[in-house]
Parts: C-alpha cells; sequence; structure tokens
C-alpha cells in the first residue's frame, strides 16, 4: 500500500456568528509526511481541534486546500480515521458492532468484517470484551474501542484529538505505549493534539506547537531522541537532556 503525504496550503478559516467573526485559522502551511506521528499542542481554543477537522474533511476550510497525495480533502474518507476525546460509540451495539461498523457501512461481508473487528479488539487488549455494550467498559476501554473501530477500516492515517485528555494518568500511560507500539508496527501516519506538553514530546516524532488568536503554527521540530529505529522509550527517555531541552522550548513556544 502506498501511502500519501498530506499537503495543507494557505488553510484559513473564520467562524461567523451573531457576536462576529472569530479567526479560528490563519496561513497554516504544512507537509506531513507517510508515518509520521505528528503531535500538535497549543493552548485552549487556538484552533487545533478546527485543523483536524478540516484534515478529516469535517469542516470545510475559509480559504486554503488540503490533500492527501493528489486527491483534494472535501469529505471525509476511508483514508483518514478520527479519534475524538470522548468515546463515540454506539450505545446500543455490543462492542464488535461499533467496531464493525465502518466496514458494514462500506458493504464488506460479514465474515470479514467480524475477522477484522475481532483482529483490531485484540491489537487493544480487549478480546474479552467484544461482546459488552460500551457502558460495561470504563472510559480507557472504550477510548481503545474507538481506536480499534478506526483500524479496522485501516486508514493510512489518523487523526487524534486530545484522545487521551479525559483519563487518569495510569491509564494514560498505558494507552500512550500502546499507540506508540501500534504507530512502530503498522507505519500509519498520526496526527495527535494534546494539551499536555509531555505527551506531545513524549509521543511525537515531530512535534508542533499553535498559538491563538488567529491559529498559526509557531513551532514544528523533530523529536530527535525518537527517531526511527529507537526502541519504545521508556520513562528513562523522560530524563535525557534533549528530552528536557525539546520540552523547556515547546513550553516557551505555547506561553508567548
Ligand atoms: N463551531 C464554532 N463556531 C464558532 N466558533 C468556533 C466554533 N468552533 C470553534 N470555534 C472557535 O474557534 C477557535 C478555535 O477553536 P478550536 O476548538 O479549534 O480550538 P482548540 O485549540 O482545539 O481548543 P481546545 O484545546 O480547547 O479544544 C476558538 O476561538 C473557538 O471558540
Amino acid at each position: 500500500m502506498t501511502q500519501h503525504e498530506v499537503v495543507v496550503r494557505g488553510l484559513e478559516h473564520e467562524f461567523r456568528s451573531t457576536g462576529g467573526a472569530v479567526r479560528a485559522l490563519d496561513r497554516i502551511d504544512l507537509t506531513i509526511e507517510p508515518g509520521e506521528l505528528v503531535t500538535l499542542a497549543g493552548p485552549s481554543g487556538c484552533g487545533k481541534s478546527t485543523l483536524l477537522r478540516i484534515l478529516a474533511g469535517l469542516t470545510a476550510p475559509t480559504v486554503g486546500t488540503v490533500h492527501v497525495g493528489d486527491e483534494l480533502v472535501e469529505r471525509p474518507g476511508a483514508d483518514r480515521g478520527v479519534v475524538f476525546q470522548r468515546p463515540t460509540l454506539y450505545p446500543w451495539l455490543d462492542v464488535r458492532a461499533n467496531v464493525e461498523i465502518g466496514l458494514k457501512l462500506r458493504g464488506v461481508p460479514k465474515d470479514e468484517r467480524r475477522e477484522a473487528a475481532e483482529r483490531q479488539l485484540a491489537t487493544v487488549g480487549l478480546a474479552d470484551f467484544a461482546d459488552k455494550r460500551p457502558y460495561e467498559l470504563s472510559g480507557g476501554m472504550q477510548q481503545r474501542a474507538q481506536i480499534a473501530r478506526v483500524l479496522a477500516n485501516d486508514p493510512d492515517i489518523i487523526l487524534m484529538d486530545e484522545p487521551f485528555g479525559a483519563l487518569d494518568a495510569l491509564t494514560r500511560e498505558r494507552l500512550q505505549a500502546e499507540l506508540l507500539n501500534l504507530w512502530r508496527r503498522t507505519g500509519k501516519t498520526i496526527l495527535f493534539i494534546t494539551h499536555s506538553v509531555d505527551e506531545a514530546v513524549y509521543l511525537g516524532s515531530r512535534v508542533l506547537v499553535m498559538s491563538p488568536r488567529p491559529g498559526r503554527i509557531v513551532f514544528d521540530e523533530p523529536a530527535r531522541f525518537l527517531r526511527d529505529g529507537s526502541p519504545v522509550p521508556t520513562d528513562e527517555v523522560r530524563t535525557l537532556p534533549e528530552f528536557v531541552d525539546l520540552t523547556t522550548r515547546v513550553r516557551d513556544a505555547i506561553s508567548h
């Protein structure tokens, strides 16, 4: 499978309401290479979710374009999967049916989609919970199920909007490690939004920071100590001088 780069050109976005116009994004140019794990941090309201929704094809930009390879993004597509902060599982379906839903809508035969669902539930450690309803799962497990659903669709690009923001610290750390494993195994392109500077630096192969009003990318650097081929990082990574240095500079970029 050939993966494509994501190319954002001259993106601007304005929300108009009765109170006036909000310029959420301003002159965003960005290329995400196949297989990058790009983390995007920035203060609340700086436009991170708006950018993600435009990449997902859920919001049409006021000005500018997004391409995946040669394709202009105009609507959601099977090449892009979205994981939101709050799990968006259907409460009336069991976990397996929730994971299968995208494949079902695309007309994938039952045996095939069941197999894909069970494989991805195993990937996220939920093999034994396929018959449960979402309300029987913890927040972390629901988030895992949401990730399994995206993986079952096998998108090239995974867009994650603060997926671990609402989880307790321990569950969050476990899911961070799982995400890194998954990324290294599959080589998928991932854009990951977070409020946490530590999470951005820990997970990213490249770290972006946006500034608010109007939303612009003000920081864009590789996370050098997590270059391809390095082992999945442990807590030791956080004590490396390079980690501390990048964390400090990301924090400065956010506060300026
Ligand atoms: N549907 C909307 N209508 C009007 N204004 C909006 C809408 N969605 C977002 N905004 C405004 O656009 C700006 C960017 O919002 P956005 O949700 O993209 O920020 P964010 O960086 O993701 O914030 P957070 O980290 O708090 O989720 C904010 O000022 C917000 O109030």
